[in-house]
């Protein structure tokens, strides 16, 4: 993936190869794509500094344990989820021993798998006067806020207001025309959303839903 300028294209295809024939979910990849996404968010200026701040510890977190000793036991999250569990190496209901497990810095990317699926289908569908704003506030409010504190949720509203208009925001996207940008969006969100419910079914199943 380059290292300076944001691509659409890169970011799909880093979350096409995030599923493997048997549908699991390769972290390598999960987090190649986040990398991505935060380039874009970098693009938009510093008032998004606080956000990316935040989602960079998260991958960066998750790149340790792709890159530490035991980085076969992170190939994938099904793999992550079974060698953490097996380990007693997550704190399941309060804050301990393991503040920054890899299953619970994937859950917060998680959550915000699921604000970036509704805000790219809203402006995958959207009219060329709709705002980008406030599509990515109405994404915001039906997913991720309901895991923020007041404060975080206030910021986040703030800098929502600073987002380029539809237009501005499709150029950095760099993938050409409008029309472009419909396709390959069209393409973008049945797979994030896979790979969303993927993760989402083996974290209710082990009941990791509401890690602290
Ligand atoms: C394809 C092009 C268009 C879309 C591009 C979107 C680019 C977005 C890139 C990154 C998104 C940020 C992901 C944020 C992860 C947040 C994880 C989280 O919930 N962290 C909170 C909890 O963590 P712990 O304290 O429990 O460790 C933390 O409190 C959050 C702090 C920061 C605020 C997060 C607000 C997120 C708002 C949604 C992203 C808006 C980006 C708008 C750009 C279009």
């Amino acid at each position: 993936m380059s290292l300076v300028t944001f691509s659409l294209q890169e970011v799909l295809d880093a979350f096409k190869l995030c599923l493997s024939e048997n549908k699991e979910v390769y972290l390598e990849h999960y987090v190649s794509g986040w990398r991505g996404l935060v380039k874009f968010l970098n693009s938009l200026g510093s008032v998004f500094g606080f956000i990316s701040k935040d989602a960079v510890g998260k991958i960066k977190i998750l790149e340790g344990y792709l890159e530490g000793d035991n980085s076969s036991q992170y190939a994938t999250v099904q793999l992550m989820v079974k060698y953490e569990l097996d380990n007693q190496l997550v704190d399941l209901t309060k804050r301990g021993n393991h503040p920054e497990s890899g299953c619970r810095t994937l859950l917060r990317l998680h959550r915000a798998l699921r604000w970036l699926e509704l805000f790219l289908e809203r402006l995958r569908v959207s009219g060329q006067d709709e705002k980008t704003s406030v599509m990515c506030a109405d994404a915001y409010d039906q997913s991720l806020s309901q895991h923020h504190p007041w404060v975080v949720r206030k910021a986040a509203g703030l800098a929502f207001c600073v987002l380029p208009g539809r237009e501005a925001f499709f150029q950095v996207m760099n993938v050409g025309s409008a029309e472009q940008v419909v396709s390959v969006l069209g393409e973008a969100v049945p797979l994030i959303s896979e790979v969303y419910q993927i993760t989402e079914t083996l974290y209710a199943e082990q009941q990791l839903l509401q890690l602290p």
